[in-house]
Order: C-alpha cells, then sequence, then structure tokens
C-alpha cells in the first residue's frame, strides 16, 4: 500500500492550544476516581502548615515573656521550647506522609492516563494514522505522559503545598501585625515580576529545546524503522550528521534556558530576599523600639524565610510547569480526537463469505477518488486475483474491505450484511490477512501462529499444513517449540510467508485477504502459496492481490483495475484473449521481466 504523505507533525485535528486550562482538566479527569484521598491530603498538609506557622508565633512569646523581662520560669520556658519542636516535627511527618501519599495517587494517575492514551490511539480509524507521524505519536503517548506526571509532582507537590505553606505563614503575620504582614505580601507581586521577564527570556529556548526534542524522537523512530533502507543506501552517515546537527540545537537551546535560569532567575530572586529583610528591618526602625517589638521582628524574620524558599522553589520550577502544560495540553487534545461511532450488530455472522461492492467509491482525499463506482460480486469460497498498474487501487480495494477506510459512497456487503455493521469479534473471525511484509513476533513457531488466539495444537498443524509450511517447521532445530522473531533462528522470506498464510488460516477465517504475498519470494515458495490457494477453493473466499500474476492465474475470476475502474473481468483465458487489453500487457511484460 503506497505510503500516506506527512504533512505536518500534527494529527488532524489537533488543535495546538496549549491553555493551564486544558492542562490541570487532564489532571483533575484522571486523578478523579481518588479525589477523596486527594481532599483528604490536602486537609492534612494544610494541618501541617498551620503547625509550622505556630512555631515563631511561640518563639515570639518565648522572647517577649521569658528572654527580655528576664522571667526564667524553667517550667513555662521548657514547655515553650517542647511546643515549638513537637509542632515542627509532626509538621514535618505530617506533610512527608502526605506528599508520599500525592505521590502514590499522581503514579497511579499517570499509568491510568497511558492506558487511556494507547486504548484511544488503538481505537482511532486509519486516516488518523495516515495523518500522524509515528515517531511523533510515539513520543506523545510516552513522553508526554510522562511530562504529565512531572506536572503531578510539581502541581501537586511544590505549587499545592508551598503556597498552604505561605498562606499559613501569611495569616500567622497578619495576625502579629498586618501592616508589617502587607510588606512581605509584596513579595508576591515581586516575584511575579521576575518570572514573567524570565519566562519572556527563556520561552524561546524552551520552545525550541522541545520542538527539537520531539524532532530527535522522530529521527531516531524513522530511522529504525527505515533501517534496511538508510544502510543499502549508505545514508546512515548523512542520516547520523542529521541527527548530530538536531541533537547540537537541541542542547544549545536547553543551555540558553539554564543560562536565563542561573543569570536573571536566581540572582533576582536573592535580591529580593535580601531587599525584603531590609525593608522589615528598616520598618522596626522606624517604630520606638520596645522590648516587645524584638520578639516580633524574630517572628517575621523566621516567616520570611519560611514564605521565600516555597516562592523561590515554586517560580524555580515555572519553566519545567510550562514544559508540563504543553505536553498535557497536548495529551488532552489527543484525547479529545473523536473515535467514529460504531453502528454494529451483535447478532450479525460471516456464515459463507460472498462479498458484493456494491457501487463503492473512495478517496482518500474528498477531491482525488481512488476507486469510482466499483461494482463486483464476489461468491463464497471463489478465488479472485486482482490486478492492475501500480496505483490503480488495488491495495486500496484491501484496505476497504479489512475496514481501514470506508466507502465514500456505496456500501460492501458480506454476505448481504453491510460490512460496516458486523461486530469487530465476527468481523475478525472472518477475515484473515497475509500482508506483503510478514511480521513475526519473538517467540516459538506456536506463539507465531496461534498470536494469542484460542486455537488448539491440532487446528495450528492443520493450518501449517494447509500453508504448506508443516513440513519446514518441523524440521527446525527445535521443532514447533523453536524461536523465531527478535533473537531467534532467521527464517527466509519466502518461510515468513508460509507462517504468515499459516496464521490467517489457523483462525479458520471464511474470507482470506492476500496482499501481495507472493511479490518478494522464491519462485519454489510462490508455487507452495498457489498449492495452497488451489486447496482452499469452496472454502475460503480468496481474494488476491498480485503484481506476479503468475499467483492468480488460476483464480475463478481475475479482476482488472485501471485508475480505480474495473476495466476487465474474467479468467486468465478469458483476458488474455483480449487483444490489447491491461491484463494481457502486464503478463507480456512481466515474461519480458522473468
Ligand atoms: N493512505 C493513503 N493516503 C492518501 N493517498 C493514498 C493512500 N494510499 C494510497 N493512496 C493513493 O491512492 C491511489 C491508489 O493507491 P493503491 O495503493 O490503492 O494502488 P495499488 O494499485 O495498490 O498500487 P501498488 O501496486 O503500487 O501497491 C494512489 O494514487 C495512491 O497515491
Amino acid at each position: 500500500m503506497t505510503q500516506p504523505e506527512a504533512t505536518d507533525g500534527t494529527a488532524a485535528g489537533q488543535t495546538q492550544e496549549h491553555s493551564p486550562r486544558e492542562a490541570l482538566a487532564l489532571l483533575a479527569q484522571a486523578a478523579a476516581p481518588e479525589r477523596r484521598g486527594l481532599v483528604k491530603g490536602l486537609g492534612w498538609l494544610a494541618v501541617a502548615a498551620a503547625l509550622e506557622a505556630i512555631g515563631p508565633i511561640l518563639g515570639k512569646h518565648f522572647i517577649d515573656n521569658h528572654v527580655l523581662p528576664r522571667q526564667f520560669d524553667l517550667g513555662a520556658m521548657a514547655g515553650l521550647l517542647a511546643a515549638m519542636l513537637l509542632s515542627g516535627w509532626v509538621a514535618s511527618l505530617t506533610r512527608y506522609s502526605q506528599l508520599r501519599r500525592m505521590a502514590a495517587v499522581a503514579r497511579r494517575s499517570v499509568l491510568r492516563l497511558r492506558e487511556q492514551v494507547y486504548a484511544h490511539v488503538m481505537a482511532q480509524p486509519m486516516t488518523f494514522f495516515d495523518r500522524s507521524i509515528t515517531g511523533q505519536l510515539l513520543s506523545r503517548i510516552t513522553n508526554d505522559t510522562d511530562a504529565v506526571n512531572n506536572l503531578y509532582r510539581q502541581v501537586l507537590f511544590v505549587m499545592l503545598d508551598s503556597s498552604i505553606v505561605v498562606l499559613g505563614a501569611l495569616v500567622a503575620m497578619a495576625w502579629l501585625d498586618w501592616r508589617l504582614m502587607l510588606i512581605v505580601l509584596a513579595l508576591v507581586p515581586a516575584s511575579s515580576g521576575i518570572i514573567w521577564l524570565y519566562q519572556r527570556a527563556s520561552s524561546g529556548p524552551v520552545q525550541r529545546a522541545r520542538a527539537l526534542r520531539a524532532d530527535l524522537n522522530a529521527q531516531m523512530a524513522e530511522s529504525m524503522a527505515g533501517m534496511a533502507m538508510l544502510q543499502s543506501a549508505g545514508a546512515t552517515a548523512r542520516f547520523a550528521q542529521r541527527y548530530e546537527a538536531v541533537n547540537q540545537a537541541q542542547l544549545g537551546a536547553r543551555v540558553q534556558e539554564l543560562r536565563a535560569n542561573a543569570w536573571l532567575l536566581r540572582p533576582a530572586l536573592d535580591l529580593l530576599n535580601v531587599l525584603l529583610i531590609v525593608t522589615v528591618i528598616f520598618g522596626f526602625g522606624q517604630r520606638e523600639l520596645s522590648g516587645v517589638e524584638v520578639g516580633l521582628l524574630y517572628a517575621f524574620l523566621a516567616y520570611i524565610a519560611r514564605v521565600v524558599e516555597p516562592l523561590i522553589q515554586i517560580t524555580m520550577q515555572f519553566s519545567q510547569l510550562q514544559q508540563a502544560l504543553v505536553a498535557a495540553s497536548r495529551v488532552r487534545a489527543l484525547l479529545r480526537e473523536p473515535v467514529p461511532a460504531t453502528q454494529q450488530q451483535a447478532s450479525l455472522t460471516v456464515p459463507h463469505g460472498a462479498i458484493h461492492f456494491d457501487h463503492v467509491s473512495f478517496g482518500y482525499k474528498p477531491d482525488q477518488p481512488v476507486l469510482q463506482n466499483l461494482d463486483l460480486k464476489i461468491e463464497a469460497g471463489s478465488f479472485v486475483g486482482i490486478a492492475g498498474h501500480t496505483g490503480s487501487g488495488k491495495s486500496t480495494l484491501l484496505a476497504l474491505l479489512l475496514r481501514f477506510y470506508s466507502p465514500g459512497a456505496g456500501r460492501i456487503l458480506v454476505d448481504g450484511q453491510p460490512l460496516a455493521q458486523l461486530p469487530d469479534e465476527a468481523f475478525h473471525q472472518a477475515v484473515g490477512l497475509v500482508p506483503q511484509e510478514p511480521y513475526l513476533v519473538a517467540g516459538t513457531v506456536r506463539d507465531n501462529i496461534r498470536m494469542g488466539r484460542a486455537i488448539s495444537d491440532e487446528r495450528l498443524e492443520a493450518a501449517a499444513k494447509a500453508a504448506r509450511a508443516y513440513d519446514f517447521l518441523s524440521a527446525l532445530p527445535q521443532g514447533w517449540d523453536s524461536r523465531l522473531g527478535d533473537g531467534g533462528l532467521a527464517v527466509s522470506t519466502g518461510q515468513k510467508q508460509l507462517i504468515a498464510l499459516a496464521r490467517a488460516l489457523a483462525g479458520d477465517p471464511r474470507i482470506l485477504l492476500l496482499d501481495e504475498a507472493t511479490a518478494n519470494i522464491d519462485s519454489a515458495t510462490e508455487a507452495q502459496v498457489s498449492e495452497a490457494l488451489r486447496a482452499l477453493r469452496g472454502q475460503v473466499t480468496v481474494v488476491a492481490i498480485a503484481h506476479r500474476l503468475s499467483t492468480i492465474r488460476e483464480a475463478d475470476q481475475i479482476v482488472v483495475l485501471n485508475h480505480g475502474r474495473l476495466s476487465e473481468r474474467g479468467t486468465h483465458e478469458a483476458l488474455m484473449a483480449i487483444d490489447g487489453g491491461i491484463y494481457q500487457r502486464l503478463v507480456q511484460l512481466q515474461a519480458l521481466e522473468d
């Protein structure tokens, strides 16, 4: 099948809106089943912040009531000190246990989210994958959901926890002296201003680094998928150079981002801290410094120390937070991609396997018809070969039968029932496919034919016999327990193709589709495939696209497509009798090639 063209990086329908609201909605949705646990956790964090806020007030009492008036009431002083220590410890313990609880909620939420995204992508129609670039899709499922994990950690731990601490300290300060509290409160807009400046300086590099990273992933996935082509074309060095260049650019963008952090963000926040302390001390200097004010000064300095660190924490996480928000909104956009509604009827089955293309038209793009008004009846149990020039629509016809796409006009009937209405299970049971590129999984011969289906060993062997694969499989070093696929035995393309045929037949299909299954195999194996197809006559409807016309020579009916229209139809002999016909010319061309 012709490879789809990738025009842009995003799957269609994926608007690139990166609003924080979208991202937060995603978090809320993924954590929804654990809302109670989260609310409880937040409640306990508030208790911890309140306990922490008590410390400096106790310290103030200690100074004002005991140290300055020189009232060394040992019992009361020990009580105050113990209360300070205890409240600190209990606060730390509470905070630690709640943060652990939230980390677990985050892990479980991301797990759920990843499963949801995967299932959603799997449910997409083929047109979605035509529009997406595999590497970017992979990156979306793995990296972006990882980034959502980060977002959880940051939103829940840094942002919420730090905000609660800041709030607790501000309330305590207001209670002590609201005017001084207002001075400290100025810290919030001042640090927001710094964040804004920082964002402006770093958003370019942040976006660039992110885009380049996605590019790196996409390049890697594409290179792996096309390794044979790259190596045979001697293009590996060039691709490595391209990868290196993007890698360098990504590093450059990251360094720029870190520079903005090191030269702007941290020094500015430190300066702010110093300014604040100076202002508060100056504020005290303006008053008549009575004894009582010393305790207050102590409490305020203690609170400032507590407020500044969480605020710095919030701001320092900002660039990561930005990335995580972008990733989360992308995941949400992916989840918004609509899954087409099916009108399947549970009662339908495929008892025979007769196919009727009832005036079917189809185009991948609305204005470019690929199949035009195709009217074709295929009897149950018959063998039909599809031939035609390259690009004539053969693979497209098969893609429609496989329900990868739906006809634009007309309909496809199987045993008189609309193909679209067959329930998935009945459809997969009824239709077997042998693709052009046979595909082996890492596992034994049995695993490779069974493919996780509940099929008895006897049935597997019968399928292997029908596919003419039994003899060579049994002769492998460990017979049917030999390992194939990644890290397993190397078998020839022809042998892989016989395994693929056995796999398709093991499911006992009513309809068997072959997509250029004999294009890359030797003549001896092709003869075996032809023999197998002959033997299926009367039992299974076979629709075979064959570039190699000898495979379909004995078909009951050969259908020739030309620019998406049915142009000739008949047995090999009948079509060869059409002088100047497309089929005749294709056969002659092939004879010349051979
Ligand atoms: N996924 C796709 N998206 C857009 N256009 C496509 C897609 N697949 C095929 N086409 C276009 O549809 C037309 C028919 O292609 P198709 O693959 O069905 O032809 P074919 O007869 O099977 O060709 P070949 O023998 O080369 O496999 C071509 O013009 C092709 O470019």
